[in-house]
């Protein structure tokens, strides 16, 4: 008999069909599991099924690996699986979440908040294509982006992963789907995964639903509001994700009214995949099944009962999956979890397998390979730091704009924390799941930009820490000042003073007492900025977090191009007013949301 499912011209549900209706329970589960690649072998990803992998959070995926090392270490876990009884592929997953920034490298763009910034959707869906490509190149197929949270308290230390406290502007950057996807027919239905090629990426829309909304914006806690609030504020966004065809849906770790999502079937399965009709896959977060128990990790049968019968398609185990497909294999057969729900989410993985063409191009493309870091989307990168800047502040006196500043300036001092660090302009999630300091990979720092336009002419001095010989000696055109944040990520980020790092007000009034200062905030959210230094501060610009491409911030400072950006975060005063988010009644920020001025007289 004609095997329906490997004929590419077959209908998608008629391969599925036929594909499930070969398959041994041990097989099904097999396809629910994503394991993490530092456990992998490749004769389990063979024997036992193995529906997906995964370079996480916290791993080193291969020490110092080039993508091509990447791409050869992938197709062999792949010609792994397609040996397998039934031949059906991986998708191999990563959070290329600003670019595909494990790699040394690759184009690392701003991350999401300084894209709200942009506001730009067209901008968004073209750095989509271009992320598309760099992950492509290196043998993935699943990249668990873009995050659509909706944060409203900056004290979240994922505050930058999400795109804009407004609800708006979050649906409209959920654009980059198209570009990592590609664009749906007209017609696509609603909730239809949807993967236009080789070039493109499995999607995955995250972390559903309500991350950005806990309490004091502490990480993976608990969103207390009412139905309503819920769905206008943290689920509006996953309808625009439906209609552009996001493959995947994350699960958060989060609770809503003290019920954590990954076991809530009013939510997943009701709401998501009943009333939006999604015909994706919901994958869990890294570990997620063991967070519903404690001590954590306690009773995983438990567990694995309550995440799969809740809506779970899906397990990111990633470590423990022997003990994860015999519980799960265990509860089918005593019941306890309908064949149903099993087939259920079998029917979803394979759907957004076949919808990928893994099918027919399971192995990488290495003619990609010299996308990763390549001119135009470095290019790309510099237009959209251009774009995500918020000039907050220009000149002391009105009238008296202190940008753009003067190219041919006679002697200029570049100072602070971040004005030379690759590492940190970048943040977290790049190379590593923390992030790091320094010439973490390829790119221009902020130092490296000003030095780059200057004129030969122009002496520029650089001090991290500018010595009180330096402040009083040398009659300096003007200074700019890098500070800002370290990188973080997840729980690592949660903060609830919100001060400028590394003494940052104290280095900025150092020098703004005796030079005339811009400066420049790398930051992945709003911080305190005090009413006296500000006032001690000719110019202040919030950077976010930029990534390699720092041209972009003299292209605007220097006049090149216009202040585009526009605050996507209302920013506070001080910590203790928050959460402030635009609409509240005692709203009475320093900064009010989509604040940002301009050159041109408005
Ligand atoms: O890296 C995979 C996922 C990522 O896609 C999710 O957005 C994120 O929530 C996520 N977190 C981890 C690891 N989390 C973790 C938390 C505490 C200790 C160690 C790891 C992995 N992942």
């Amino acid at each position: 008999m004609s095997c329906v499912y490997k004929n590419p011209n077959a209908p998608t549900e008629d391969r599925i069909k036929d594909l499930v209706s070969r398959m041994t329970l041990q097989e099904k589960v097999g396809q629910m599991t994503q394991i993490e690649l530092c456990v992998a072998t490749l004769d389990d990803v063979r024997n036992l099924s193995i529906g997906s992998m995964v370079s996480g959070a916290g791993k080193e995926p291969l020490e110092k690996a080039m993508a091509s090392d990447w791409a050869e270490t992938i197709d062999r876990f792949q010609q792994a699986a397609v040996d397998s009884r039934l031949g059906i592929p991986l998708a191999y997953g990563i959070d290329a979440v600003h670019g595909n920034n494990r790699f040394y490298g690759a184009t690392i763009f701003p991350h999401n908040i300084g894209l709200g910034a942009t506001g730009d959707a067209d901008l968004a869906q073209r750095i989509g294509a271009a992320v598309a490509l760099e992950v492509r190149a290196s043998g993935i197929h699943f990249n668990f982006a873009p995050c659509v949270a909706v944060c409203r308290d900056p004290r979240w230390g994922r505050c930058y992963e999400s795109f804009s406290e407004d609800t708006n502007i979050v649906r409209k950057m959920t654009s980059i789907i198209t570009g990592l996807q590609g664009q749906p027919p007209v017609g696509h239905p609603k909730g239809y995964p949807f993967v236009a090629g080789r070039y493109n990426v499995i999607a995955c829309a995250k972390h559903f639903v309500g991350d950005g909304g806990t309490e004091k914006g502490i990480n993976e806690g608990n969103t207390i509001s009412s139905y309503d609030e819920l769905e206008s504020i943290h689920m509006a966004p996953y309808l625009d994700c439906l209609y552009k065809g996001v493959s995947t849906v994350m699960a958060s770790y989060s609770s809503w009214n003290e019920c954590k999502l990954h076991a809530h079937h009013f939510l997943l399965t009701e709401i998501l995949k009943g009333k939006l009709g999604f015909k994706g896959f919901l994958i869990s977060d890294w570990k997620a099944l063991d967070r519903l128990s404690e001590p954590r990790g306690s009773n995983y049968r438990r567990c694995v009962y309550t995440a799969i019968n809740a809506g779970i398609d899906m397990v990111m185990v990633p470590y423990r999956y022997k003990q994860f497909i015999e519980d799960l294999i265990s509860l089918v057969e005593s019941g306890e979890i309908q064949m149903t729900r099993i087939d259920d989410a079998v029917e979803r993985i394979l759907r957004v397998k076949f919808v990928a063409g893994l099918f027919e191009y399971p192995f990488s493309d290495r003619s990609l390979l010299d996308t990763i870091g390549c001119k135009l989307h470095r290019e790309l990168a510099r237009e959209a730091v251009r774009k995500s800047l918020v000039l907050l502040k220009n000149g002391k006196n009105p009238g008296k704009p202190f940008l753009p500043l003067e190219k041919n300036a006679e002697r200029v001092l570049i100072a602070g924390t971040h004005a030379n660090n690759l590492g940190y302009q970048c943040g977290g999630w790049t190379r590593y799941w923390q992030g790091s300091s320094g010439r973490i990979t390829t790119g221009t720092t902020i130092l490296d930009a000003f030095r780059e336009v200057m004129g030969e002419k122009t002496d520029v001095i650089y001090e991290k820490y500018p010595s009180p010989n330096t402040l009083s000696g040398q009659n300096f055109s003007f200074a700019i000042v890098g500070v800002g944040e370290e990188p973080y990520a997840e729980s690592a980020g949660d903060n609830s003073e919100l001060v400028i790092p590394l003494n940052g007000s104290e280095l900025i009034s150092t020098i703004a007492d005796r030079i005339p200062t811009l400066v420049i905030l790398i930051s992945g959210r709003p911080l305190v900025i005090e009413p006296w230094l500000l006032e001690k501060i000719d110019a202040l610009v919030a950077a976010w977090l930029p990534g390699t491409e720092a041209r972009g911030i003299t292209d605007v400072v220097f006049g090149d191009y216009e202040f585009e950006g526009r605050l996507p975060m209302t920013w506070f005063r001080t910590t203790e007013e928050l959460p402030i988010n635009k609409g509240d009644n005692s709203c009475d920020p320093l900064f009010p949301l989509a604040f940002g001025l301009t050159y041109k007289k408005e």
